[in-house]
């Protein structure tokens, strides 16, 4: 099985290539190729795969020549990945697959338009991120209030006075699952300036990351939330994670973020490992 290696800012996953769908990828598969000991090591697998053949979904993404099936650490399978996008978006062009400009990928939250040059940052539409209310989730017996958002996945984005590098995410937080019946995302982040954050995040799937990309548009909308009224709708937010820097801006319909993505090894699993 060939497979290439890329991270949006260390949020890191192993890139498939699958452009006829033919790849049987089991979630056991996956937890396989992302196991950091004894496999290849990852956050999360991006099958990458021509829309036309993508299965049942293939109608919804007809604007799109490529889907991005993407599947968490322990094979879970998720609806979007901010980082991942951006990163396949890269493999895309890097591959000769798409030229650099301006494309819709097909993913499980619809259609996200991607842009990027030759090389450099990648800038991805998220669509909206959808403030659900109130909601709670619990880390060593303390309980942390924050804003249920929706990003096409997920989140609960938790606003913290402290620096977040104190927080002990080896374990993930407790949630309760008549609130989040399809698990979610944790984002603990702090103001640290003028529209500016620093998150950790606790990923459904995957563990404590470096990085979240959908996790950096939900708190960048809890903070708009909370702030000033003129921050609510239109705004450019910096937000610093594990892993590095990306922004996050918004333009009164939906959210846009912008940050790196590379490439960084490519081989092929033994024959008869996976
Ligand atoms: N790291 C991703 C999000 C991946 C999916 C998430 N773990 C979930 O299960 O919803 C990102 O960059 O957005």
């Amino acid at each position: 099985m060939r497979f290439v290696k890329g991270h949006g800012t260390e949020n890191d996953f192993v890139i498939l290539p699958d452009p006829d769908g033919v790849l049987e990828l089991t979630p056991d598969a996956v937890a396989r190729l992302c196991d950091r000991r004894a496999g290849i090591g990852a956050d999360g697998v991006l099958r990458v795969v021509r829309t036309k053949v993508a299965g049942p979904d293939a109608e919804r993404y007809g604007g799109a020549d490529w889907f991005m099936d993407y599947r968490n650490a322990d094979g879970s399978v998720a609806e979007m990945c901010g980082n991942g996008l951006r990163v396949f978006a890269r493999y895309l062009v890097e591959a000769g697959l798409a030229a650099p400009g301006e494309w819709d990928v097909a993913t499980r939250a619809g259609l996200r338009r991607v842009s990027l040059g030759p090389s450099g940052d990648v800038t991805a539409q998220m669509g909206p991120a959808e403030l659900l209310g109130p909601g709670e989730a619990s880390l060593a017996g303390a309980v942390f209030h924050g804003e249920r958002v929706s990003v096409g996945n997920p989140h609960l984005a938790c606003r913290i006075d402290g620096p977040v590098a104190t927080l002990d995410l080896t374990r993930a937080p407790d949630f309760d699952p008549g609130v989040f019946p399809d698990g979610v995302n944790v984002e603990f982040f702090r103001v640290v300036g003028d529209r500016h954050l620093e998150m950790r995040v606790y990923e459904r799937g995957s563990g404590e990351t470096r990085s979240c990309g959908t996790g950096t548009v939900a708190v960048a909308a809890t903070a708009a939330k909370l702030g000033s009224d003129e921050a609510r709708d239109v705004s450019e937010w910096t937000v610093d994670v594990l892993g590095g820097r990306v922004t996050v801006a918004f333009d009164g319909t939906a959210a846009r973020l912008t940050g790196p993505a590379v490439l960084v090894a490519e081989g092929e699993t033994r024959p008869g490992w996976i």
